[in-house]
């Protein structure tokens, strides 16, 4: 991983953001996926669809490489950013702890405050998150993808426990980071509320 180093999303950038060729995946006896190719490059996004079970969550870890695949190959062309079902929260940590860590984990230059308002997380950005609601938890993970610029977001039902202001707040980020440059990867239950380039169904 890039510790620490500021990705430009916009620029000249040569081929895919991501691709992937072959990918097939099982899990204990069955075969979740054979077959999967995909590529997104600057400005694009991949919604995953699938009933529950049907290995949304594990295509997503193998693009991120959290996961190894039975076959295929994943190439990303930079770093990218990891947003899964569990925020990734300590109860302890507050909304400006946790992003407070990230941000100089990364050494990231974002303003703390303006990400915390971005966010709606001003009024409850000191309360830790074992008293936070689920939608304030969320908003504080999602936060994480304003500290750093990373070309790639790789999203897991990004709209869970969000109501429609945090959902359309999602939206705006994801339109923000396609517009300039970046590329998204996400898997959706439901109405994506924009129209993805590409789609993969499993
Ligand atoms: N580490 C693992 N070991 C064994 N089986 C696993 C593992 N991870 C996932 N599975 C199984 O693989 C299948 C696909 O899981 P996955 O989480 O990828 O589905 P999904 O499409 O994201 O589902 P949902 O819509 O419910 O989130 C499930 O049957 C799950 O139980």
């Amino acid at each position: 991983m890039l510790r620490g180093v500021t990705s430009p999303v916009s620029g000249p950038l040569s081929g895919p953001l991501l691709s992937a060729t072959g990918l097939g995946m099982i899990r204990g006896e069955r075969v979740l996926f054979t077959g999967v190719g995909l590529s997104i490059a600057a400005g694009e996004s991949l919604v995953l669809r699938g009933s529950n079970g049907a290995g949304k969550t594990t295509l997503l870890r193998i693009l991120a490489g959290l996961t190894r695949p039975e076959t295929g190959d994943v190439t990303r062309s930079g770093p990218h950013h990891w947003f899964a079902h569990r925020e990734g929260l300590k109860p302890h940590e507050t909304p400006r702890t946790h992003l407070g860590l990230w941000s100089r984990a990364w050494g990231s230059e974002s303003d703390l405050d303006s990400v915390l308002s971005r966010m709606g997380l001003k009024r409850p950005a000191d309360v830790p998150a074992r008293y936070l609601s689920a939608g304030q938890r969320r908003r504080t993970a999602l936060g994480r993808l304003l500290l750093e610029q990373r070309p790639i977001w790789m999203l897991d039902e990004p709209y869970t426990a969000l109501d429609a202001e945090g959902r359309d707040l999602v939206l705006e980020l994801i339109e923000d980071h396609l517009k300039g440059g970046g590329g998204v990867v996400a898997a959706i239950h439901g109405e994506s509320g924009f129209v993805p380039t590409s789609e993969v169904v499993l």
